[in-house]
């Protein structure tokens, strides 16, 4: 594809202008030319965009035949019918009307219009002999919020060559952000985010009547999908600077899992470091609950013995912990992880807690025992733990560097910008998902205090559980 930089409209002055063939004819001779390119463009516009062609043409012979009152009326008629549609049913009119137009228009005025000077200012185009190419645009779907734009790489290029350049893109095309997804080789979707689907508050979601722990839905995805989290057979850490909205995540999975809590499925055990001021309201879902030091070492270890308990058992019998009310699928929610890791007061609770945490993260997927972790900074001492998690969610972070701690090398490269999360957002985070190598953007749902004893009050633990009578700093069997 030959670029041609005079012809691009680009917002700032240009510079370098390189002369090419043709540059100097005369205006007959353009002129020719241009006819020429029209008489072929024609046909060709029109077996590429037969709707738009129907449209033109049904205009012209309704003017030619029946006048222009004819065509006014038709044209009345047509956007009386449009309206009713998008009213009668919103859904079905985007997807088959308004979407299709906004991509066609925002796909040539933003896209097309300015893509190859785009990618010369953004360090995107190679040179090639006297030519200069650039990643060729494929396909540009709008919707409400965001624009995908699919594009083939030119040879020699990848996907980790745009790392680094999304922030330059969305200010080119003046989208809030931009991410690569790669959609096969050598093709990757520009997601550019023109409106935030996560600005307000996603509200507490309802729990599922029949909870599936490889997915529970905690929130809203920026791209309007719902945000799942699996527990079975994972472990979750939840990493954000204080008042991120970590309780936000922990809330919204403590409810999605609640009616498997009521029917004996799933018991929650939990230790809350921050003196019970988080999660001591929802002690009637717990079937264990402390906060105190020493408890919830012993808390951790109770779950260790578990797992090497059914570990023994199980083994040679089944590969996968099914999970029963005899037997039930264990959730051990720390709060504040790093307390237990690196703040206990005595030497010795820290062995302890570093021992039996250990076999809980390393043996406990296989045998319905998870943890989901809450920390607010990531630093060492998590991080020589922060692969044991294979679930991890990154809210807002105090800098840079630390989105790498928990997300892996180059997340914030790909697009995990943690510490630029407004403050203004809590709940709001990038999440790893698999088969991606792009995070995610999400929203965890907002769990109120009142949804917190609605959920209470709905889907208690079994008297097992003794959740409303228990002793706060105990652990309780
Ligand atoms: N998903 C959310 N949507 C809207 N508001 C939220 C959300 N999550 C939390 N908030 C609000 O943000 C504030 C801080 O939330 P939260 O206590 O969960 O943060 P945190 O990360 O747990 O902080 P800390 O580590 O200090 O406990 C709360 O007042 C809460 O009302």
């Amino acid at each position: 594809m030959r670029v041609k930089w005079a012809a691009d409209q680009v917002a700032g002055d240009e510079y370098d202008v390189p002369r090419r063939p043709g540059d100097d004819d005369s205006l007959v001779v353009s002129l020719g030319k241009g006819l020429g390119l029209l008489l072929l463009l024609v046909p060709w516009y029109g077996l590429r965009h037969p709707g738009t062609t129907v449209v033109l043409v049904a205009t012209v012979w309704l003017w030619a035949s029946h006048g222009l009152a004819a065509l006014l009326a038709a044209y009345a008629a047509l956007t009386i019918a449009l309206a009713a549609w998008s009213f009668w049913h919103r859904s079905s009119f985007t997807r088959f009307v308004a979407n299709p137009f906004r991509s066609r228009v925002r796909g040539a005025w933003v896209y097309r219009r300015r893509w190859r000077s785009a990618m010369h200012l953004c360090e995107l185009s190679k040179g090639w002999g006297a030519e200069r190419y650039a990643p060729h645009v494929i396909r540009v779907r709008c919707d409400a919020f965001a624009d995908r734009v699919r594009v083939k790489l030119l040879p020699g290029q990848c996907p980790s060559d745009l790392d680094g350049k999304t922030e330059a893109l969305a200010s080119t095309f003046g989208a809030l952000g931009c991410r690569v997804q790669v959609d096969k080789p050598g093709v990757v979707w520009l997601v550019f985010t023109r409106r935030d689907p996560l600005v307000d508050v996603v509200p507490a979601l309802e729990p599922a009547a029949s909870v599936d722990l490889t997915g529970v839905a905690v929130g809203t995805r920026d791209d309007g999908q719902p945000w799942s989290v699996g527990l079975q057979s994972t472990h979750v850490l939840v990493a954000g600077e204080t008042g991120a909205g970590k309780g936000s995540v922990v809330w919204s999975v403590l409810r999605g899992v609640a009616p498997a809590i009521r029917d004996g499925y799933v018991q929650a055990w939990v230790a809350d470091p921050k003196g019970g001021m988080e999660l001591a309201p929802g002690r009637a879902l717990f079937s264990r609950f402390t906060h105190e030091p020493e408890p919830m070492v012993a808390l951790v270890e109770q779950a260790a013995e578990l797992v090497t308990e059914r570990a023994n058992r199980l083994r040679g019998i089944a590969r996968q912990h099914t999970p029963t009310p005899v037997e039930p699928f264990v959730l051990l929610v720390v709060d504040e992880l790093a307390y237990l890791t690196a703040y206990l007061p005595e030497r010795d609770l820290s062995k302890r807690l570093a021992s039996a945490l250990s076999v809980v993260l390393s043996q406990g997927r296989a045998v319905g025992v998870s943890v989901l972790a809450a920390v607010q900074d990531p630093r060492k001492d998590i991080v020589a733990m922060r692969d044991l998690f294979p679930v991890r969610i990154a809210l807002r972070l105090t800098e840079a560097s630390q989105v790498g701690m928990v997300l892996g090398d180059g997340a914030r490269d790909r697009g995990a910008r943690c510490d630029q999360i407004p403050a203004s957002m809590p709940g709001t985070g990038y999440v790893l998902i698999d088969g991606q190598r792009e995070p995610v953007r999400v929203r965890a749902a907002y769990v109120s205090d009142d949804d917190i004893a609605a959920t209470c009050r709905t889907y208690p633990a079994p008297a097992t559980g003794l959740g409303a009578s228990m002793v706060e700093g105990e652990v309780l069997p």
